[in-house]
């Protein structure tokens, strides 16, 4: 009896052992088995369903493009729908100057889905210190498909559509209606009140840029966002550009990047801001983060940013009011008084007996040296380049008060005398000055040089830089 109680006690102890073995085995096993959902477990599937549901929006962005575009994609302001957002955009650039080719830049390298780039300039080498999508290989080159070449190396996953031609009444609102925003990288006055038609007409955003000398600008017209209270559903927020200027400036308040001259790195802020506010309106920032009734100023000579407000939206504006007088396009050459190309006209307010060609002139200066050159150029401009032997009296200081000084030299040389300018109109208007004022004995002694310096590199001296 005492046998089996020891093998009874045996078995149980190995029984014991056996469960405890199994138990281990168990704990070893569950390691690799996949775990059953308590209710606390539940949840968190639950949220894995809903992270699948944000990488479900992702799928739609390709491996490439998250990776691509990663950096940005980072940002709360952007992330995975804004990235989204600006690949299903298309832009319009007009103007592939100084604004237009950092605008473009930033705006390719943001995968901005398509870029229209109008320009109807060929690339010179007076563009390229600022012009940073052409190179010295481009000269000559259409500036909007040079511009789409560089661009393509920068992002062959975007369309890029060059248009070389002249963005004017009759192509404007058709080709801008291919496109959701517009960016005005242009320099002309006529030009800007297109651009402002157009966009209040195709009813998209405008984003205008300005730069000059060491100054730039920066605001967003025709601004339109989502109401309640409108059955279209959408109203202006800030104003357009006619709301601000109702009327276009005189012509001679006007200067230009080839008068006055620019700093490169000023059109390069100004049009990586433009970029920039393209950006984030495409994303969907409100107007309260946009230039929206505000001008962004931007001085590069004490390097300050300043906001001033604009005028509000006018009620009674000609184009974005409730009752526009404006309905179609203009001639906006005609309404502005102004060319929007810089066109080599001859003002021809002369007789041709005040007139000399620059072959006549290069005879006339080898003959004698009794021949005064007056050239009537700004300052730095002379100091820049300038005929042997020539004196500055600069157009801006040659009124009737100061104008005896010149009269003494003229009447002191007793020789013939030429007016010098850069294209040949300012020497004219100088000539007329002079003839209105001097004795007639001297009258016929004056002339101005047809064409300016850019006929004399053309026709005398392939060496004398034209500018
Ligand atoms: N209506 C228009 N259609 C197409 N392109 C335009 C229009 N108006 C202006 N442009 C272009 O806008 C660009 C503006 O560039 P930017 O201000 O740097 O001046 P630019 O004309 O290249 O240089 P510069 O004034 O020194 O000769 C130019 O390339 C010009 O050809
Ligand atoms: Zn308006």
């Amino acid at each position: 009896m005492d046998d089996i109680d020891r093998l009874e006690k045996e078995i149980l102890v190995l029984r014991e052992t056996l469960r405890r073995k199994e138990k281990e085995i168990f704990e070893i096993k569950k390691e690799f088995m996949p775990k059953l959902p308590s209710k606390v477990e539940k949840e968190i599937v639950n949220q894995n369903e809903c992270a699948k549901n944000v990488v479900k929006i992702s799928e739609k962005l390709p491996k490439w493009a998250i990776e691509r575009y990663s950096r940005q994609i980072l940002l709360p302001e952007i992330g995975v729908k804004g990235q989204e957002k600006l690949m299903g955009a298309k832009v319009l650039v007009v103007g592939a100057g100084g604004l237009g080719c950092p605008a473009a830049v930033y705006l390719a390298g943001a995968g901005v889905g398509e870029i229209g780039i109008v320009d109807y300039d060929q690339v010179d080498l007076t563009n390229i210190h600022r012009q940073i999508l052409h190179s010295e290989a481009d000269q000559n080159v259409s500036k909007a498909q040079s511009a789409a070449d560089s661009l393509r190396s920068i992002n062959s996953k975007i369309k890029l559509t060059p248009y070389n031609i002249e963005l004017n009444p009759s192509n404007a609102l058709e080709i801008s209606a291919n496109y959701d925003v517009i960016l005005d990288c242009t320099d002309n006055v006529p030009t800007r009140y297109m651009l402002n038609d157009v966009s209040v007409l195709n009813k998209m955003p405008l984003i205008s840029g300005s730069a000059l000398k060491m100054e730039g600008q920066l605001t967003i017209y025709g601004y339109r966002a989502k109401t309640n209270q409108n059955d279209k559903g959408y109203k202006y927020i800030g104003p357009c550009y006619r709301c601000v200027f109702p009327t276009p400036p005189p012509p001679e308040a006007v200067g230009s990047c080839s008068a006055d001259g620019v700093a490169g790195p000023i059109p390069g802020v100004i049009g990586t801001l433009q970029a920039l506010e393209t950006i984030k309106l495409i994303v969907g920032q409100t107007h309260d983060n946009l230039l929206v009734g505000r001008l962004l100023l931007f001085d590069g000579e004490d390097m300050s940013f300043r906001n001033v407000k604009l005028r509000p939206r006018n009620p009674e504006c000609e184009i974005c009011s409730e009752s526009p007088k404006i309905t179609k396009l203009l001639n906006y050459e005609v309404v502005c008084r102004m060319q929007s190309k810089e066109k080599d006209l001859d003002l021809d307010i002369l007789p041709p007996k005040n007139r000399i060609t620059a072959m006549k002139l290069a005879e006339a200066l080898k003959a004698t040296n009794k021949h005064l050159l007056v050239d009537v150029r700004s300052e730095h401009e002379f100091e820049m380049c300038k005929l042997d032997g020539a004196v500055n009296y600069p157009l801006e200081k040659l009124h009737r008060s100061n104008i005896d000084l010149l009269l003494k030299d003229i009447r002191d040389c007793c020789c013939r005398v030429t007016f010098i300018c850069r294209r040949g109109n300012d020497s004219q208007i100088a000539v007329k000055r002079v003839l209105d004022v001097i004795e007639d004995e001297y009258k016929d002694k004056i002339t101005d040089l047809t064409g300016g310096l850019h006929a004399w590199s053309k026709y005398v001296d392939g060496e004398f830089p034209v500018y």
